[in-house]
């Protein structure tokens, strides 16, 4: 078995493990310096302006102070501004480049433009612009330093967010009703802590050089207090005959900046979730049957637009029963996401959508539609199940967030239930498995538990979009088994996307083909695994798909020329 130290060994990089030790060794020297050395490094002596020996390593100032115990005695007051200023300009820069995604996209460009032209002003002249206005002192470099470095980090925080914003998970969250702040701060910022955590610290060591700039150039700390700066400062003067006057605070300055970015770089690449080690998960199987009944979904004339007006989907109209699969065929760009992304009132900014009739059972898609009802009566499994659910948080916690946002089921009650719905769709040790991270699981099983979560509302009518392109072939048999398996069991009406045709054929009692925004054809399941069809482009996407049927013929037909 392994140690803990080799385990420790393996989690922490190198990089981080010299950047801890360093980093202890500063907090310690913070600590203790200013008890033990406060004496040696403020009583004013005869010894003055003597060179480096035994009892003084870098000498003594001016004033007969010894260089290195002022230096040492600095650190803590350098440390406590630095990490001051630093806070300030990371918790508001990431409010700011947070929340921006969270405002209507007109007022979201106006902010990121004036962002950018307050990045592009250079953040030292800034920060000895407030400081001058503020006048010489601790505070007013602590706050003038710590706001200058506010554009920089909206801007990072704005452009990290803007890359995770439109990832499934959060559409699902969003879908599910997750608003405001709790979109940015559970599905957000978790995301983009990652890179944000090393920049945290490359913006310390920045707040440090920055701090003790503006104390060199008289504007930070002020006597009797001193910081590396200000020790730096004084022993400029003497610079020509004492040149060692200047190593010992410049050495601090240099080893605090490479500890906060050797911290910085290890704790990114330690925290995240995504880089941890992957296992394998079990697979399992399911069983169809076949169903029937009234219209849940209603589409008539779809027309969804780009922000340009141009026309993406073209007054597409159809029906989907209850207990029956209705698939959505055609090439890349024919539409089909649009459309059912119309359905569920995803689309993305500025494409809009409008009908003559969009319903949901007796809820009007194309009016105001009460978030917890789309939420608990519309499932959506998406095309990757692993960027469905959010990397840094365990399974249990975001598959049962629609049960305690919607249902009010929290606590054992929810976990009980999503077990059970769990064990439906086949995932082993639900109880155990549901503590880990998404990473931790196959792609398979990510895409049964999107199924399991789809359905803990039971909802009306479930919407799967590319659901099984990116699983293999076997798991892919599988996840298509499941939901033949739980719209048989529950009746629960599905409208299937694929641009594969064979999966289609395979699972879908009626199939729509679509091209370039037009419904093309309509046909049954049965019809196309006959190829019983009459529009020349369904034709040619049964030609280019080869099912398994015609693989056997193929291969039987090979096997007599042999
Ligand atoms: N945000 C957008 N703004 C403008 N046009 C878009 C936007 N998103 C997609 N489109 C366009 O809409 C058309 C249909 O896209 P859609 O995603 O519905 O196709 P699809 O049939 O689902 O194909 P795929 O299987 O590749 O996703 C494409 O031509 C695409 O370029």
């Amino acid at each position: 078995m392994p140690d803990t130290a080799s385990r420790a060994r393996r989690r922490f990089s190198p990089a981080l493990r010299v950047g801890l030790a360093l980093g202890g060794v500063l907090v310690l020297v913070a600590v203790l310096a200013p008890i033990l050395l406060t004496d040696s490094a403020t009583q004013l002596t005869g010894d003055r302006r003597l060179g480096p020996s035994a009892a003084h390593w870098f000498g003594t100032d001016d004033l007969g102070r010894d260089i290195l115990a002022r230096a040492l005695v600095a650190t803590r007051l350098t440390l406590i501004m630095s990490a001051i200023a630093t806070a300030i300009s990371v918790v508001c820069g990431v409010f700011v480049g947070g929340v921006v995604w969270l405002i209507p996209s007109r007022l979201r460009d106006i902010v990121l433009r004036i962002i950018d032209a307050c990045v592009a002003f250079p953040a030292l002249v800034l920060a000895l612009i407030i400081a001058a206005i503020l006048g010489p002192g601790t505070v007013s470099a602590i706050i003038a330093i710590g706001v200058a470095g506010i554009p920089s980090f909206a801007r990072i925080a704005a452009n990290l967010t803007g890359g995770v914003v439109h990832r499934d998970f959060v559409v699902t969250a969003r879908l599910l009703g997750v608003r405001g702040f709790s979109i940015f701060s559970r599905h957000l910022l978790p995301n983009i802590s990652g890179p944000l955590l090393m920049l945290t610290t490359s913006s310390f060591a920045l707040s440090l050089l920055e701090i003790s700039s503006l104390s060199f150039v008289g504007l930070g700390v002020q006597s009797p207090d001193f910081d590396y700066g200000r020790v730096l400062s004084e022993s400029l003067a003497t610079i020509y005959v004492q040149p060692w006057g200047a190593v010992a605070p410049a050495a601090m300055l240099i080893v605090a900046g490479v500890t906060a970015m050797l911290i910085g770089d290890g704790i990114a690449s330690t925290l995240d979730p995504v880089r941890r080690a992957r296992r394998s998960a079990p697979r399992a199987d399911g069983s169809p049957v076949a169903p029937d009944a009234d219209v849940v979904l209603a589409v008539d004339r779809l027309v969804v637009e780009s922000p340009s007006g141009t026309p993406i989907v073209r007054g597409v109209s159809f029906t989907v029963r209850r207990g029956e699969i209705l698939g959505l065929v055609g090439e890349s760009g024919s539409g089909k996401s649009m459309t059912a992304m119309a359905i569920a009132g995803l689309l993305p900014d500025g494409v809009s959508a409008t009908a003559e009739r969009l319903r949901l059972g007796d809820l009007d898609l194309g009016g105001t539609v009460p978030p917890q009802r789309l939420a608990t009566e519309l499932g959506l499994v998406f095309q990757d199940p692993g960027t469905t659910f959010n990397p840094s948080l365990r399974m249990q916690g975001q598959l049962s967030e629609v049960l305690k946002v919607h249902l009010g089921i929290r606590g054992r009650a929810a976990n009980e239930r999503l077990a059970a719905a769990l064990r439906e769709v086949r995932v082993r040790d639900a109880e155990t498995r549901v503590k880990q991270y998404p990473h931790q699981w196959s792609g398979g099983m990510l895409q049964r538990a999107s199924i399991a979560s789809a359905m803990l509302t039971d909802p009306k009518l479930i919407i799967a979009d590319e659901a099984t392109t990116a699983l293999d072939v076997t798991v892919q048999a599988e996840v298509l088994r499941q939901f033949k398996a739980i719209n048989r069991r529950a009746g629960t009406a599905m409208l299937f996307i694929s641009h594969d045709i064979g999966v289609v054929q395979e699972l879908c009692d009626r199939v729509i083909v679509m091209r370039g925004g037009v419904h093309i054809e309509e046909v049954l399941g049965s019809q196309l695994k006959t190829g019983d069809v009459r529009h020349p482009y369904t034709k040619q996407l049964l030609a280019s798909a080869p099912t398994i049927a015609r693989a056997r013929t193929n291969d039987q037909k090979e096997d007599r020329h042999a």
